[in-house]
């Protein structure tokens, strides 16, 4: 629905056979042959079937460029295979049939895109709206989103040359590296023929060597195994109902197009911004059972109830989306872990935030806040948390305008300037002697004995009142 397909009330499942060790049945479940036959001694009757879905469509931008609209031919439901992973070395094959038989939902577009930087954009699109309902967490690295890749190359005003097919590509950034030489391999052919106008490109299966980032041969047209097409005796046709179909499209969240839209025009972010809050793994799962759905929150849907703020207090976006993509997805990263492991709240990273552009706490101590935050999970509100941590910023404002508390704080800085400038007796001679870099140094001092919770230009007032 997503992609705007056709979705066919009737589909039916057939098995494709083979046998490699990637398959232990000896077939798959598929939806290609579309075709189911009956015969009893009275009847002979044959009821076309398609695959769950037909005929759709997916708008891709690239920058500087016209958007591209490309067809979806279908989408089709089967079994997933084992991984198998050769190691040249020692010259043997692996294979893990942990995800053999699970389903996989195959999507074919038509042959509609005409470089790598395309390709690689429908990839990254698709993507988007693959997490965006919930289909799938779109990792292609654990291999949740892989694609296969069918190369040509013809000359100018020519129809389509023969395709190859580049198997199990597992990144975006593999498969237009694929693409690159297998473009230039068949050209090559083509060229080096004794008749280029005649010449034609063998129709091969190709795999692509991370390594080398070249593609190989897998096997010619010729090698192709008969697969046997039978429709799978123990699966009936599926049947949808409208009802259920109307359901589901009712349920239909908020698409990557729209958000992208929103996000522009309500809170002004940058491009930038916006494609990185987008493409966040957020693991979300969406599980449609009769007519309601729940999901869990995605990064999104995070971002904007960050912003919402509490009560009528709005916090800024751009603060917000500050913290989310450099402070919080980097620390995440750091950790080897994604937005899907965060545990932060909308509440405790909202208060942080709150704290530092109120200057509870300087932005330093934020960060380390939050590093503390994301490796020692709790329920306790950040103020809490900020308070047993002793991060709470030292108050910098003169005494006597302030309460109690924030000028003994403010006392205790003093008392750390006034430290830093024992320690650096040289530094504060050179100061008085007209060297005003030098205060830079004390400055750091002072920063590193307070452990970041003082603010670098109140540091610097304070000890330059002192050394007057
Ligand atoms: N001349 C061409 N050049 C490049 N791509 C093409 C060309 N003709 C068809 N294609 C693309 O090739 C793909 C064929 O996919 P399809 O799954 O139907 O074939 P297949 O070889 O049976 O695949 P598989 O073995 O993975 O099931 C489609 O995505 C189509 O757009």
């Amino acid at each position: 629905m997503a992609l705007e397909c056709n979705i066919q009330t009737r589909s039916s499942f057939d098995r494709k056979h083979y046998f490699y060790s990637d398959l232990p049945a000896g077939y798959q479940i598929t939806q290609q042959y579309g075709q189911f036959v009956y015969r009893s001694s009275f009847t002979h009757l044959t009821i076309t079937l398609a695959p769950i879905a037909l005929g759709g469509k997916l708008a891709i931008t690239l920058p500087n460029f016209p958007s591209l609209e490309v067809r979806i031919k279908q989408i089709q439901l089967e079994q997933d295979t084992a991984k198998s992973t050769f190691n040249p070395r020692t010259r043997t094959s692996h294979i893990d049939l942990n995800r053999a038989g699970t389903g996989l939902m195959e999507i074919v577009s038509e042959p509609d895109l005409r470089s790598p930087e395309e390709a690689g954009a429908y990839v990254r699109a698709l993507q988007a709206v693959l997490r965006a309902v919930g289909a799938s967490d779109g990792n292609m690295e654990q291999g949740s989103l892989r694609c296969d890749v069918n190369v040509s190359v013809n000359r100018v005003g020519r129809p389509p040359g023969t395709r190859c097919e580049i198997k199990n590509l597992n990144s975006v950034r593999h498969m237009m590296a694929a693409i690159v030489h297998e473009v230039s391999r068949q050209r090559a052919i083509l060229e080096s023929a004794p008749d280029p106008d005649t010449a034609t490109v063998p129709q091969e299966t190709r795999g692509f060597d991370e390594h080398r980032f070249e593609t190989y041969k897998l096997r010619s047209k010729e090698d192709a195994p008969d697969y046997r097409y039978m429709p799978d005796p123990n699966l009936g046709v599926l049947v949808l109902t409208q009802a259920r179909i109307q359901a589901v499209r009712d349920a239909l969240p908020e698409l990557p197009w729209d958000t992208r839209k929103r996000l522009q025009s309500d809170y002004g972010l940058s491009e930038r911004d916006v494609e990185v809050l987008l493409n966040v793994d957020s693991g979300r799962e969406v599980w449609y059972d009769g007519e309601s759905r729940s999901a869990e929150a995605g990064a999104v849907a995070y971002f904007d109830r960050l912003c919402a703020g509490t009560g009528s207090t709005r916090r800024d976006p751009k603060v917000v989306v500050n913290w989310m993509t450099h402070e919080l997805l980097g620390q995440l990263t750091a950790r080897k872990e994604t937005f899907k492991d965060n545990h932060l709240s909308v509440e405790q990273l909202g208060e942080l935030i709150d704290m530092v552009q109120d200057k509870i706490i300087t932005g330093t101590s934020g960060k380390m806040l939050l590093r503390h935050m994301l490796g020692h999970p709790s329920a306790k509100s950040t103020k809490e948390i900020a308070a047993e941590l002793q991060l709470n910023a030292f108050a910098s404002s003169s005494p006597s305008t302030t309460s109690d508390d924030s000028s003994s704080q403010s006392d205790a800085l003093r008392e750390l300037c006034r430290e830093a400038t024992v320690a650096l007796p040289a530094e504060v001679e050179a100061f008085t002697k007209g060297n005003k870099n030098v205060l830079n140094k004390i400055v750091g001092r002072v920063m590193k004995d307070s452990r970041g919770r003082a603010d670098a230009q109140a540091v610097r007032v304070m000890l330059e009142e002192l050394l007057q």
